[in-house]
């Protein structure tokens, strides 16, 4: 790694000479740029922001600079064989002459003087300003030069006086990056310390800035996030109201429709105050739109696969999964292609969001805001359940785009469907999910899973199933697979108070559940009363009872829908 040097020149003859100087330093990546004062502390903050490790610089511009940024700023020293020049430059002329600097200077000046003979008189300033009281004197009292830095040579300028820059030698030059290097070498350790904290940063998948008081970024970790997702002048305001409050948290739209939590605090180190912001997309935000769920935890599914039919579909995932962004997912209902989905996000983008879109139910609209966002997976199911002509443009615009990105699509669909959408076949993945029927192995790990679900979130007693149970459950049809197997897991473990399911209490309520099916009513039967009512429940079973949902899909607000379901 080359350190990257900011040389800010206070002025114009100086240039040349690190230029030369540059020329023999290859180990350096040095760039050069002229500016005084301010001028050079702006550059400065441009250099911070630009990723320069070291800024090099002069007498007053060195340490504005050195207040304004967080990184090592090297001085370039006025040496003795500086002074030693100016006054040997100084002495061909008759004028009265002056030199005039801070006692650094000025200190060796006049020992060189008063050794050598030089006629010259030496005046020292505490600040800056002071040689704006004292050059007029100077002028009163006859001097006609004045040798100096950069202030006081226009100073002295303007005052009618011949005014001689006391410039840095070659050697000060040359001194000034050795000392950057050596300061680089302690300042690399930090950077590598703090490399390791930012990697462990990233395993707790935050996404954060550190800026100092004057807005310059110190350290910055993007794990969700590209980079910093919000403007840099929102940024500021928020520093601001930090300032004020302590803390801040605030959600932010961006341009794109996404809602951006945003919480800052500060910290207080060596005197400097520091804001501390960390940013994570506002997952409700999304979960509020219909059809749309977004997933943010990033764990590896619980996905039972002891069948050979699962680890085969399971294998053409993880044997594609490098080389492919672009997967569709065929199977029965319930048998697990959300799932499979999930595992496909995991070995892939793990660390960021997938988004479920189930296409019968979204808006289109809410699609496209979510599409143009920077969501990593994206799974869209129900895709050949008679998509609007609106909804399947957008897909088909945006697939290859979103592909493009880096952004994995998986799909579920019909086979046959899948032409609609013109999909070329070297990027596509299909993987088929077999049903239930085609998974014997599976099912004792399946009702074990479940079973140990239920106990740990419902608090259901049972924690073993007798194995003849379990081959009684196998001899039966699922047509709607894993789900209903769940399902009915649920009422069985919820029915049984003792620890041990017997096989007689499962063919029980296989039996009941067969009856059940048998006597379903079918829709259209009834009063127009009966009938809404099971269009209510059916939709509200499968917006998973949230009633928000099944309000807005129907088409009424959620006191009508209250009051129908609970008049039925
Ligand atoms: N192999 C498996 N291991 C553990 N749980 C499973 C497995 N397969 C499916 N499930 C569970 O079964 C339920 C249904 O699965 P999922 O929703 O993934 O099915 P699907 O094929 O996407 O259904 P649909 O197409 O009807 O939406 C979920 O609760 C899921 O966690």
């Amino acid at each position: 790694m080359k350190v990257k040097v900011m040389f800010i020149a206070p002025y114009q003859a100086m240039v040349p000479l690190v230029e030369e100087c540059k020329a023999d330093l290859t180990d350096l990546e040095i760039d050069l740029e002229v500016g005084n004062l301010q001028d050079g502390v702006e550059i400065a903050k441009q250099a911070e922001l630009a990723g320069y490790h070291i800024i090099i610089s002069r007498g007053g511009t060195a340490q504005m600079i050195r207040k304004a940024i967080s990184l090592p700023v090297v001085d370039v020293n006025i040496t003795g064989y500086d002074i030693l020049r100016i006054l040997t430059l100084a002495k061909n002329f008759s004028e009265k002459k002056a030199l005039v600097g801070f006692t650094n200077i000025t200190l060796g000046a006049q020992s060189i003087a008063d050794v050598l003979d030089y006629p010259i008189d030496v005046y020292s300033i505490k600040q800056a300003d002071d040689v704006k009281e004292l050059l007029p004197k100077l002028k009163a009292e006859g001097y006609g030069l004045i040798l100096g830095d950069v202030v006081t040579v226009e100073e002295a300028n303007r005052h009618g006086m011949e005014g001689v820059l006391l410039q840095s030698g070659r050697e000060a030059i040359y001194s000034a990056f050795n000392k950057a290097k050596q300061q680089f070498v302690y300042h690399r350790y930090n950077l590598s310390r703090i490399g390791l904290l930012t990697e462990r940063l990233k395993e707790h998948q935050e996404d954060l800035i550190i800026v100092n008081e004057n807005g310059g970024i110190v350290h910055e970790v993007w794990t969700s996030f590209e980079s910093l997702p919000i403007s840099y002048d929102t940024l500021q305001d928020f520093s601001e109201q930090v300032l004020i409050h302590g803390t801040v948290r605030e959600f932010v739209n961006v341009n794109i429709g996404q809602e951006i939590e945003v919480y800052g605090y500060k910290n207080e180190i060596f005197n400097k105050t520091y804001f501390i912001f960390t940013f994570s997309l506002n997952v409700n935000a999304f979960n509020r739109l219909n059809g749309i769920r977004v997933q943010a935890e990033n764990q590896k599914p619980k996905l039972i696969h002891q069948s050979e039919a699962m680890n085969q579909a399971l294998k053409v995932i993880d044997q594609s999964v490098n080389q492919h962004q672009l997967y569709v997912l065929y199977g029965e209902p319930g048998s697990g292609k959300g799932l499979f989905a999930e595992y496909i996000h995991y070995k892939t983008n793990g660390s960021s969001l997938l988004v479920v879109i189930d296409f019968k139910n979204c808006q289109a609209a809410d699609l496209n805001r979510i599409l143009s966002s920077n969501v990593k997976t994206i799974y869209f199911k129900n895709i050949d359940e008679q998509p609007a002509t609106e909804k399947l443009n957008l897909i088909r615009t945006y697939l290859y785009q979103l592909i493009n990105q880096g952004i994995r699509v998986i799909l579920s669909s019909r086979p046959d469907w899948l032409n609609e959408l013109v999909i070329n076949d070297d990027q596509l993945v299909e993987v088929y999910v077999p049903s239930l029927d085609q998974r014997d192995e599976d099912f004792k790990g399946l009702v074990t899973l479940f079973m140990t679900e239920f106990h740990q979130t419902l608090g259901t007693q049972p924690i073993r199933v007798k194995e003849e149970a379990i081959k009684e459950m196998k001899k039966v049809n699922w047509p709607h697979n894993v789900r209903e197997l769940k399902s009915f897991i649920k009422t069985l473990v919820l029915s049984e108070k003792g620890y041990v399911i017997e096989t007689s209490r499962v063919k029980a309520l296989l039996n009941e559940k067969k009856k059940s099916e048998n006597k379903k009513v079918p829709v259209l039967e009834g009063t127009l009363e009966e009938i809404e009512s099971r269009v209510i429940e059916a939709v509200l079973e499968e917006e998973d009872f949230n009633q928000s949902k099944t309000a807005k899909r129907l088409g009424i607000n959620r006191s009508t829908l209250w009051r129908k379901l609970n008049k039925s």
